[in-house]
């Protein structure tokens, strides 16, 4: 991608909403997805898969967010591929959301950030999904890097699996939960930012599965003290729907961009099909949320 100009991503991803609807198509390429496609599962079937659904979507949706692992599976080929997708897939106001959950210490993290959220690296995208869990300090170098080129993260908070709740529904000494610690500091420094810039929405999103149902209430999130995104996965395949958004983020439904992958990628490989089924996710998922 050429590289975002001077509005942040949290104002960018606010109007490509307002434009499009409030749904993210998740670019997965499952095998068995390629299998269905009629594609073979080796590097030239991801790049057919891939850009077959950046061309249906590109412009048509608010964000594609390709999902880092299902083009890693493929070698130093599939990663040519995966900067291919993101090169092409940020025309006409699509904002680009690399899947890829990085976290480490501050010192490496600073890798990350020159991969991801650099304007000229091979491999920029709009915003890229962290883990905090090393730490929310841990990812002061990407936060930096990306308030500096325009771009945007979205730190996980509440994930849609399972499993996610042992770690982030705990307790601090405080009584502040992991989770709500986690939303706090992504608020601050929306506010920081919106207060500096005026925009719509901050550029510092918290990840959030519409499958958790009362936990953001019960831990305290505040989701609609955030002023940020909040990306939502979980919806289609893993089971969320209207009620569930509806349910989980009550009066921060604003601020959600949903996200659905197989859901929608089940309905290709025609470019029309595939255009059609999103419309409908991003009507429903629209209606849940205004
Ligand atoms: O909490 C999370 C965070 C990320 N994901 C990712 O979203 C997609 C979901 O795909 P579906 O086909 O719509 O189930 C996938 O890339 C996950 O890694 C998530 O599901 N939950």
């Amino acid at each position: 991608m050429t590289g975002p100009g001077p509005v942040g991503f949290g104002e960018r991803l606010h109007r490509a909403m307002a434009a499009h609807g409030p749904l993210c198509v998740g670019i997965d390429p499952h095998p068995q997805l390629l299998d269905r496609w009629g594609l073979e599962d080796d590097a030239q079937g991801l790049e057919t898969f891939s850009m077959t659904v950046v061309e249906a979507l590109t412009g048509h949706v608010a964000a594609l967010k390709p999902q880092a692992a299902f083009f890693e599976r493929h070698g130093s080929r599939g990663v040519a591929v995966l900067e291919r997708v993101l090169e092409a897939a940020g025309e006409g106001g699509t904002q680009v959301v690399l899947d890829a959950k990085r976290g480490d210490i501050g010192s490496t993290m600073a890798g990350y950030a020159d991969a991801y959220l650099r304007r000229g690296s091979p491999a920029s995208c709009d915003a890229l999904t962290v883990s905090p869990y090393l730490g929310f300090g841990s990812l002061g170098p990407v936060l930096e890097a990306a308030s500096a080129s325009g771009r945007g993260v979205f730190v996980l908070a509440l994930t849609s699996n399972p499993e996610g709740a042992r770690v982030q529904h705990a307790r601090l000494d405080d009584g502040v939960s992991v989770a709500g610690e986690v939303a706090r500091a992504a608020a601050a420094l929306n506010a920081a930012e919106r207060a500096r810039t005026g925009a719509g929405l901050g550029s510092t999103g918290l990840v959030v599965g519409a499958t958790v149902g009362s936990a953001a209430r019960d831990l305290g999130l505040a989701l609609e003290d955030l002023q940020g995104p909040v990306l939502a996965p979980g919806v289609g395949a893993q089971g969320a729907g209207r009620a569930e958004l509806v349910d989980v983020f009550g009066a921060a439904r604003r601020f959600v961009l949903a996200s659905s992958s197989r859901a929608v990628l089940g309905a290709g490989p025609a470019p029309q099909a595939l255009l059609d089924a999103a419309r409908t996710a991003a009507d429903e998922v629209g209606a849940a949320l205004a």
